[in-house]
Formats: C-alpha cells, structure tokens, sequence
C-alpha cells in the first residue's frame, strides 16, 4: 500500500508501520505501563476482551496495555492540551467511529482533497483511522506538528473522564451511538480477530454476558452513551448526538447536519454539483471496505478488521430471544426518560 506524503493537512500519524518501526508502539505502551502501574494495580479488575484484564477507572472499564487503554487514558489527562478550534469525534467502539472519522475527514478538508480527484483522495488510498488520530494515543506520538488548524480526533474516553482542557476549551464534539445489540456483535467479531492468542476464542454467550453486567472496553455501554446524551442536552450548539441507525437510513441530511456543526455546510453550489453525494459515497461502506481490503492501518490492526458488513440488525442473527429481551429491559431502564431511539 502506497502512502502519501505528510503534508499539513493529514496529521502525521503514529499509526503507520514506519512510525511504529520508527518509535516502537509496545516501547512506548510500557513506558506508560510503567509510568501509571501503581494506579492501575489498586483499581478493580475484570476479564478483558483484548487483553487479559479490564480495569474499573472513574466508572468505566478499560483495557490494560492497548493503543486506547486505561494507560493512555491516564496520560491523556495528565498531559493533553486542547485547542479551541479542534474537534471530537467521540464514541464507544464499534459503534460507527470508522465511518464518522471518513465523514468529517472529507467535509472537513474538501477544499484541499477535492472529491473530484478521487484516486488522489487520502481515503482512498489510507485507512479513516490513519486520517483521524485518537487523543489516547497523543499520548504516545503526538501526530499534528504543523500547526494545522482544525485538528481532528476521536476518542473511545466517555465524557466525563475527558481531558479537562477538552471540557474547558468548549470545542465541538460529535458523539455517535449505536443499538447496543449491534455493538455486541461487532465487538464480538472484532475482539476475536484482535484478542491476544493466549486467551482462546470467546464465545457469543460469554461476549453476552460480559456486556450485559457492562464489561466491556469504555463501558458499561449505557453509562457511555447517557454521558454524552445528557452533556449534548446541556451544550446543544456544541456537542452533537448522532446515531449509526439515523445515519445509515438518511445519510444525506444527516451528512449536511453534520457539515453545519463542523462549521463547514455546503454551500448551494456544492450542493448542485452533488458533492453531498460524492462524499457520502466516498465513505460508504461498500467504498472504504475495497480500499481497505489489504494492509495494516498499524503493528497488529489489519485494514479489513474495521469493515465487516456495515448493516443494522446483524443482532437478529445472534442473540436468543431471551438474549435480546435482557438487553432490550436494561436499554429500556438505564435509557428511561431519554430520546434515544434505534
Ligand atoms: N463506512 C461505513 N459505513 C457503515 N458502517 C461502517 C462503515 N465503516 C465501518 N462500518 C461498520 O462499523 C462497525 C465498526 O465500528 P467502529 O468503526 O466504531 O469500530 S472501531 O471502534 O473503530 O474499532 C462495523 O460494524 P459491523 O459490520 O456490524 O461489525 C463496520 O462494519
């Protein structure tokens, strides 16, 4: 796979096999290990998905040594610095951070990496995640150096254990949920494919059960979700709450609404010349998943593992009834009173 250039638009990315040759992503991972173990050894412990343990920090549960884990969360907190003109793409894992990143990715920089010379586009010839970088793993390579303006991230952190400067820079987020039962299945194929080889597949029954009693990476899953609903209640103009099932039955409007809080709308030329729709395909699955096909976004995360197969409803084909009745009666209680709906 062939990458381009750095230049000031995309952020110079740890996340390359070079860089990580380069800096040694596990060098860096035990240096912070090393750095906060005395925190994590005196934090509750569960199972992991990925790795053997998840640790309960500030109410959640977090991987040990992972790109975003409870390590780079601590020294996200410890040491990130906002700035006033960048913007979040927050979500839980598998529930459409890939695609929002390819979204704000190309709304936000169209005017340098035009749709009209796709074979020139970053996404088509790099993975969302090498275009959008985690502010976990800022913590372990800083990727803007060039002072380009906006600086995009995503973050897997629920709300309130953000970076403070984050909170106090009052800077634009979007946050993007998903039916929760979707986000069990994905994760469940995901963490087979990624899980450390000493821990033996799991099964979907043991991935249920962990969910349900919220044992996942960034969860509980509803706690996650409630966070970031309940600060965009608080702070409409600058958080914005999304759904993957909204975006996926009306991408269009949903991809305008999103252009307008970014703060770049299309204008009513663009909007005749079709580059909604050029960028709405431009990041659609069926899209991303080709040129995504082979190589590695970085050490251990191969290209292909973030597009499985992108529909609503995969759950149907793997809960039990009893299963999806569980999750349903504990959707229906902690989202009580909220207009949260799949
Ligand atoms: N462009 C696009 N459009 C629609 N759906 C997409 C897209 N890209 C990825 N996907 C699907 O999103 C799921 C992966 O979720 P995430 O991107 O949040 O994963 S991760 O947190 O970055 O690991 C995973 O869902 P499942 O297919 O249900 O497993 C992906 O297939």
């Amino acid at each position: 796979m062939s990458v381009p250039s750095t230049s000031d638009m995309v952020p110079i990315s740890f996340f390359t096999q070079q860089s990580v040759e380069d800096h040694g992503l596990e060098k860096a991972l035990t240096l912070l290990y090393n750095r906060y173990k005395d925190r994590l050894t005196s934090l509750p412990k569960e199972k992991g998905w990925f790795t053997e343990t998840l640790y309960l920090y500030q109410g959640f549960w977090l991987e040990s040594e992972r790109v975003t884990s409870a390590v780079t969360v601590m020294a996200s907190q410890d040491g990130f610095q906002a700035q006033p003109t960048d913007i979040y793409l927050a979500t839980l894992q598998k529930s459409g951070t890939t695609w929002i990143k390819a979204l704000a990715f190309a709304i936000v920089n169209r005017t340098t990496y035009k749709t009209n010379s796709l074979s020139t586009h970053p996404l088509q010839i790099m993975n969302p995640h090498r275009c959008v970088p985690f502010v976990e793993t800022e913590a372990l390579f800083p990727t803007y150096v060039n002072g380009h303006s906006p600086r995009l991230f995503s973050t897997h952190m629920p709300y309130t254990s953000l970076p403070q400067s984050i909170l106090d820079s009052r800077c634009r987020v979007v946050y993007t949920c998903r039916n929760p039962k979707d986000v069990l299945v994905s994760l469940f194929h995901y963490a087979n494919r990624l899980r450390d080889k000493s821990l033996g597949l799991m099964t979907f029954k043991e991935a249920f059960e962990m969910f349900r009693k919220g044992l996942i990476p960034f969860g509980p899953y509803w706690d996650h979700v409630k966070g970031y609903y309940m600060a965009a209640l608080e702070r409409p103009s600058e958080i914005l709450f999304l759904t993957y099932e909204d975006m996926q039955k009306d991408t269009v409007n949903n991809v305008k609404r999103l252009a307008e809080f970014l703060g770049y709308p299309f204008t009513e030329e663009e909007a005749a010349e079709g580059e909604v729709h050029k960028i709405v395909k431009l990041c659609s699955f069926e899209t991303l998943k080709e040129v995504n096909k082979h190589g590695m976004v970085g050490a251990g995360f191969p290209n292909d593992v973030f597009f499985r197969n992108g529909k609503i409803g995969d759950w149907t084909n793997h809960l039990t009834n009893e299963m999806s009745q569980i999750l349903d009666q504990l959707t229906k209680e902690k989202f009580d009173g909220l207009d949260i709906s799949f």
